[in-house]
């Protein structure tokens, strides 16, 4: 009997049934592969340290070898005829994934880690630059089943856009922030696999994928750079715990698990106390880096005396103008630290020269121990007195005088009045320090002792951290790069940066800025009303373009009662699939919570310090920054943008986190920004 010719869908169906075999077989290559680390042991090691050291990287390995049933072991394959230049040497097939997976046996690569440098053609290959490759399979699950494919061929015919990008996209909320790796877009692919070296700023609208670019730059960059990565450190600062703890899941699912997330008060310490925004935006200004510099230096003082030194019957005698001229010769010192112990050795050193006068041959071992005298630590503490950083900040703080000398030429007689407590700490134990003189006295603390180094630092929300702040993180990464992300158009706090290059600047980095201007996040309409606020928070920006369509995505409602209307939009969102954010005023947290509760609503309230899940959260408008829910109800915008200085900033942050639907709930007119 002749052999039925096979349908398209018969097709389909072998290819998928071939592609669920690949699947397997990695699998299975995967499990050997763990299971051939587990059967290494730290035996092999000669000391307890070593073993340790050992058992450690060994149960990493295992760990990172861990098969997660859920997560596609690949979600894209590359193939090509052998006939592109680019593509000669390697494999006609490449599939990319989260990791590598190879078959035990013969070393064969099912699977290549999407960090390769090979895989980056999966990301930027293209009609217009196929670079050697003939076709780009993308594949779709569910669970961890392989159930769909999707093939775009790359010589030169155009194709609509991907449905299983689209479907990723328009993908449920839930939970925490999950990676992009399988849908990386071309130009963010760029900023991901920059060089280590290079600090890289990116301007975004939101829902760009500011974060979610900065996160796999983090994990492209401790593949590329393990070792070097490894022994420096990365580190990424976010705004608040809230927001560490929502993207917290990404780099673990990209198998790094070893990177610290800091808030700038993590890393600088928490505030104690608030203060007036004028004096706060003044105490975060760069012109109060010269500021204290002086304050510092100009604590060195002139010796009242010379030094006299006895060893046993003999006495030596340095005059004050010799030490006068020895602290002077000091003062260009880097670090006032350093130049406290050098004095200390210079001046132990004249005597020791006395000594050589005097016909004593005395070695090095006696410099150290009168460095170590009585009298010359007298007259180094009366010179040049060990300082703590809170202790200058203190008497800066305090004292009018030693303010009008250390800010002569730089600040105006006003700018100082406000620095000056109008009502004195009295010790600088008891000093409650605000989160501006943190800032302060981590500068102070590098003006005496240099601040050590990480390899490289990733900043989100960039934007609003004070010029101060930024000096501050510019240390951690001062021998290393950076990636700084943020949005001019959503700084909220009055210091805010006007621009990258200001930004650039204070961090102390040379880098180039690109803008990212495609919307992942926000449906369209959403983007376009919001968008509305641009002229007014940052008419420099382009208006960003959304790629999600969201028909039906904005309701804009007016009602009597806010409570009531609150509550109404959070059933109905609740009624819907994914999760859901009312943000309101901070002011009116309570209030809604009460209303929620008496209409038997159950939902969380979004702290700083928080890890929420409930489906349903409160969110102070303060707090909405960065984060997303796949519907979200804002309640009364006048009374939001009012609440602060840069408040329109604020609702166009607020009104910038909805995955699918936002519901703007109103009673007051909304500002009228927002009706053009
Ligand atoms: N290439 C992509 N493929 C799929 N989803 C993406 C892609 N890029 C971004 N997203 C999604 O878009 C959403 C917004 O991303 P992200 O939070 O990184 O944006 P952002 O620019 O930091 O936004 P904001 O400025 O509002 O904080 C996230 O859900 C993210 O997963």
């Amino acid at each position: 009997m002749p052999e039925k010719p096979a349908t398209v869908d018969e097709d389909q169906a072998a290819v998928l049934a071939a592609e669920q075999a690949h699947l397997a077989e990695s699998r299975d290559a995967l499990r050997r592969m763990r299971e051939h680390a587990q059967s290494l042991n730290a035996d092999v090691a000669a000391d307890w340290v070593s073993r340790q050291f050992l058992e450690s990287l060994l149960d990493q390995r295992v760990a990172a070898l861990a098969d997660h049933p859920d997560t596609p072991l690949f979600f894209g394959r590359m193939d090509h005829d052998g006939t592109g230049e680019e593509t000669i040497d390697l494999p006609a097939t490449m599939y990319v994934g989260r990791r590598h997976v190879h078959d035990g046996d013969e070393g064969k690569p099912l699977v290549l880690d999407w960090r390769a440098p090979v895989s980056r053609a999966f990301y930027q290959a293209g009609p217009a630059d196929p670079m050697g490759w003939r076709r780009r399979r993308r594949f779709g699950f569910q669970g961890g089943a392989l159930t769909a494919f999707e093939d775009e061929p790359l010589d030169g015919r155009e194709l609509g856009p991907s449905t299983i990008l689209t479907d990723e996209i328009e993908r449920p909320r839930t939970g925490p922030m999950r990676d992009i790796v399988a849908t990386i877009q071309p130009e963010q692919d760029e900023i991901v696999r920059a060089e280590l070296a290079r600090t890289v700023c990116v301007q975004g609208a939101p829902g760009t994928g500011k974060t979610a670019v900065g996160l796999h730059r983090a994990a492209y960059l401790l593949f590329t750079h393990r070792e070097r990565l490894a022994r420096s450190g990365v580190l990424i600062v976010g705004p608040n715990r809230a927001f560490l703890s929502y993207i917290s899941a990404v780099l673990p699912a990209l198998g790094e698990v070893r990177v610290d997330q800091a808030t700038i008060e993590d890393l600088l310490g928490a505030p104690l106390a608030e203060e007036r925004a004028e004096v706060a935006a003044l105490k975060g200004d760069d012109r109060m880096a010269g500021v204290l510099h002086k304050a510092l230096w100009r604590l060195i003082r002139k010796p009242e005396e010379g030094l006299v030194v006895t060893r046993g019957a003999s006495r030596f005698r340095l005059a004050d103008h010799e030490v006068r001229e020895i602290a002077a010769s000091l003062r260009g010192t880097s670090r006032y630290g350093n130049g406290r112990a050098s004095f200390a050795q210079r001046l132990a050193h004249q005597i020791l020269v006395r000594m050589e006068q005097r016909g004593e041959a005395p070695d090095d071992r006696v410099q150290d121990q009168v460095a170590r005298s009585k009298p010359v630590k007298e007259i180094v503490e009366q010179v040049w007195p060990k300082m703590t950083p809170e202790q200058v900040l203190f008497m800066l703080l305090t004292d009018a005088d030693m303010l009008r000398t250390a800010a002569k030429g730089v600040l105006t007689d006003e700018e100082q009045a406000l620095l000056l407590w109008a009502k004195p700490y009295r010790s600088h134990r008891t000093a409650k320090w605000t989160a501006a003189d943190r800032a302060l006295l981590d500068e102070l603390a590098d003006l005496i002792e240099r601040t050590s180094s990480l390899g490289h630092l990733v900043v989100d929300e960039a934007q609003d951290l004070s010029s101060m702040q930024l000096r501050a993180l510019g240390r951690r990464c001062g021998t290393g790069s950076a990636t700084v992300l943020g949005d001019i158009a959503q700084g909220t706090t009055p210091w805010s940066a006007r621009s990258w290059e200001d930004v650039l600047r204070h961090l102390g980095q040379e880098g180039e800025v690109t803008e990212l201007t495609l919307g992942f996040r926000v449906p369209g309409p959403v983007l376009d009303f919001a968008a509305r606020l641009l002229p007014v928070v940052a008419p420099e920006l382009e208006v960003p373009r959304s790629l999600r369509a969201g028909v039906q995505a904005l309701t804009i409602q007016r009602v009597t009662d806010l409570d009531e209307g609150a509550v109404q939009a959070a059933r109905a969102a609740l009624a819907r699939e994914g999760s859901v954010g009312l943000i309101v005023p901070d002011a009116a947290i309570k209030a809604y919570s009460a209303a929620l509760t008496g209409a038997g609503v159950e939902h969380g309230v979004l702290s700083p310090e928080s890890a929420e899940t409930d489906r349903l959260l409160i969110v102070p408008a303060t707090l909405a920054k960065g984060l997303e829910y796949d519907h979200v109800i804002v309640a009364e915008p006048a009374e939001i943008a009012a609440a602060e200085e840069r408040g329109l900033a604020r609702l166009y942050v607020v009104l910038t986190r909805a995955v699918s639907t936002l519901t703007v709930v109103h009673r007051a007119d909304l500002p009228a920004q927002l009706l053009s």
